[in-house]
């Protein structure tokens, strides 16, 4: 495989490909997002899909303008998205504090959904495209939390980048009950799922 560059600026997601262990590039998505969808697993693939689609557009881009400094490489862009679905209710970052609490309010004491959608493109060198596009679910079981533990927990800054206004990874553990699916995929990148999807169409990213 040529190069391969993540779509996005989240710690969690570089942290969870270097766990896995494969070179990449960093290269965060800089547009604005547009929702078209409803389905919360259309809705993960779609975001997925613009930003990896924009970064291999905004590499290609510069790989043509600077063709004396560049050569074209084999390119594969990785974009994702996370939302929390509860209830008919989809859940991104919370715009402020009180939409955390709303948030976290919901979630207490019940099983929600996280989906995480991934968009790959694949760009050859001589310039042909592919695109594969898929999405894991996994079902999170929270305690019932009171407001004073919402209003505590909220008080520490750590919802407010997150979906569904907590992390599995940071303080809210204490208040995870059970999950069922994927962890990685709570945090924001399934990378048992993509490590499977790359399988399927031959390509092998893994260094050891
Ligand atoms: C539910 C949950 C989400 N999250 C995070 C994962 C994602 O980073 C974030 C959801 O926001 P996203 O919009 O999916 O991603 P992002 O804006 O952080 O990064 P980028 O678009 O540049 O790729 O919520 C956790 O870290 N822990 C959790 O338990």
């Amino acid at each position: 495989m040529g190069q391969i560059i993540l779509a996005s600026a989240s710690p969690r997601r570089k942290e969870l490909l270097e766990q896995i262990g494969i070179s990449f590039e960093i290269c965060p998505a800089k547009g604005e997002e547009r929702i078209t969808k409803s389905v919360p697993h259309e809705v993960v693939e779609e975001l997925a899909s613009q930003k990896a689609i924009e970064v291999a557009s905004m590499v290609r881009t510069y790989e043509e303008t600077h063709q004396e400094l560049v050569t074209p490489s084999d390119l594969m862009v990785i974009g994702a998205d996370t939302i929390v679905s509860c209830g008919g209710q989809i859940l991104g970052k919370p715009k402020d504090e009180r939409d955390a609490c709303r948030m976290l309010k919901l979630l207490s004491g019940g099983t929600h959904q996280v989906y995480t959608g991934v968009s790959i493109v694949l760009l050859d060198a001589s310039g042909k495209a592919g695109q594969v596009m898929f999405h894991e679910k996994t079902d999170v079981t929270m305690r019932a939390m009171s407001e004073e533990e919402i209003r505590r927990y909220v008080a520490t800054g750590e919802p407010m980048d997150k979906a569904g206004a907590y992390g599995i990874q940071g303080k809210c553990a204490i208040f995870v009950d059970k999950i069922d699916g994927d962890y990685n995929n709570v945090v924001g990148l399934p990378v048992a799922a993509i490590y499977r999807e790359l399988k399927k169409l031959g390509i092998d990213i893994y260094l050891w």
